[in-house]
């Protein structure tokens, strides 16, 4: 089998279902909006920032990998900051080859000066159209859509579901909860999921990540999440083989093609997984589990997509028929309607990796 380029995975078309807007800033803009407000920054030399933010979220616990976010939510608290942070999100996405994106973030995270929650939402929104028309005049289409998540901890879940059907025809697709999970289960917003479920919408539950088969559970039997954020720690219910055999959670998760959006670089800073080569995406493509790659946090994991997909080629020995497999499954599983998805599989995708899939 003939190698695979790093170039070439860049230019082959890739879909991201679980990528954070303020996980993924340039430490270059990061350093350029700190001095504009007075945000005093761990350094100030755009390559030294972006390693601390590796360093700082490779702590082997989520919660101290959760803390490095207060740089990046200081510098969103503007219309014309949450604007430029969507626009660069979406050409840098286009620029690493990735046609397809949905880019979350906490509205409620960023209210610290004047703007409203609906202003906030509109900012980024226009960003990522921005981002998108540029991205396209540059020979690099992308589509964006947008999740807006609920805090775990906090108590605004439904406030921000209501956000999030408010602009469901304005550039938002989805609605998630995120934050630390231990000691924060899912059904603590259950009125937001059932509000959600009342108006057909789309929703994915951060869980399985830093706590385990508990949270997954309640993610999909409680709350009715359409997928998994992480969902790494399904792994828990298979009993290694050969052959392994799948509890009941495991096999409802299979059965049922719940998309699993796991993050490899990510889990391995928060201590979910010891390394690339260990993590459970390998024993959860064996298993035909609907596995999806996903970047999580780029600025935090020094990550992109088409890195994720490298180190999974060299640990795995993943081919281009693995990555297709990985990226139609990300596609298929997307929030947006069916015949756009299709429409992405088989003009964009398909055609595509056909040149390479012997
Ligand atoms: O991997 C993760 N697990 C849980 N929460 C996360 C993760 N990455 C980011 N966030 C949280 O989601 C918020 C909105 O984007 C971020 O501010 C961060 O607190
Ligand atoms: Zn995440």
């Amino acid at each position: 089998m003939v190698a695979i380029r790093y170039e070439d995975i860049v230019k082959v078309p890739k879909a991201l279902l679980h990528d954070h807007l303020d996980g993924g800033l340039r430490a270059a803009t990061i350093v350029e909006l700190a001095a504009e407000i007075g945000h005093e920054l761990p350094t100030t030399d755009p390559e030294a920032l972006g390693r601390w933010f590796v360093d700082a979220a490779s702590s082997g616990s989520l919660e101290r990998y959760l803390e490095t976010f207060a740089h990046t939510v200081a510098v969103m608290q503007t219309a014309p900051a949450l604007h430029r942070v969507a626009k660069e999100c979406a050409l840098d996405l286009a620029a690493d080859g990735v046609v397809y994106a949905e880019v979350r973030f906490a509205p409620e995270q960023h209210l610290e000066r004047d703007l409203t929650l609906d202003e906030v939402v509109e900012a980024v929104v226009a960003g990522f159209v921005e981002g998108s028309a540029l991205a396209a005049e540059a020979g690099t289409p992308i589509r964006v859509g947008t999740l807006l998540t609920a805090m775990r901890h906090a108590a605004r879940s439904q406030e921000i579901a209501e956000l999030a059907v408010r602009h469901r025809d304005a550039g938002v697709v989805g609605f998630d909860i995120a934050g630390a999970e231990a000691g924060f289960p899912p059904t603590r917003h259950l009125d937001a999921f059932e509000y959600l479920q009342r108006e057909n919408f789309h929703f994915t539950i951060h869980a399985g990540e830093a706590f385990g088969l508990p949270s997954i559970w309640q993610a999909i039997q409680w709350c009715g999440a359409d997928r998994l954020g992480h969902g790494v720690r399904i792994v828990d219910d298979i009993t290694p083989g050969p052959p392994p055999v799948l509890g009941r959670l495991a096999a409802y998760v299979r059965d049922k093609r719940i998309p699993l959006e796991l993050c490899p670089s990510s889990n391995v800073q928060t201590g979910a997984a010891a390394s690339i080569a260990e993590h459970p995406i390998g024993l959860l493509r064996d298993l035909r589990f609907r596995v999806t790659v996903n970047t999580d946090n780029r600025l935090m994991s020094g990550t992109s997509m088409s890195r994720e997909m490298a180190l999974l080629v060299e640990a795995f020995g993943y081919g281009w028929k693995e990555l297709q497999w990985f990226t139609i499954n990300a596609m298929k599983s997307a929030f947006i309607p069916f015949d756009e998805r299709l429409a992405i599989i088989d003009e964009v995708i398909k055609p595509a990796y056909a040149k390479l899939v012997g």
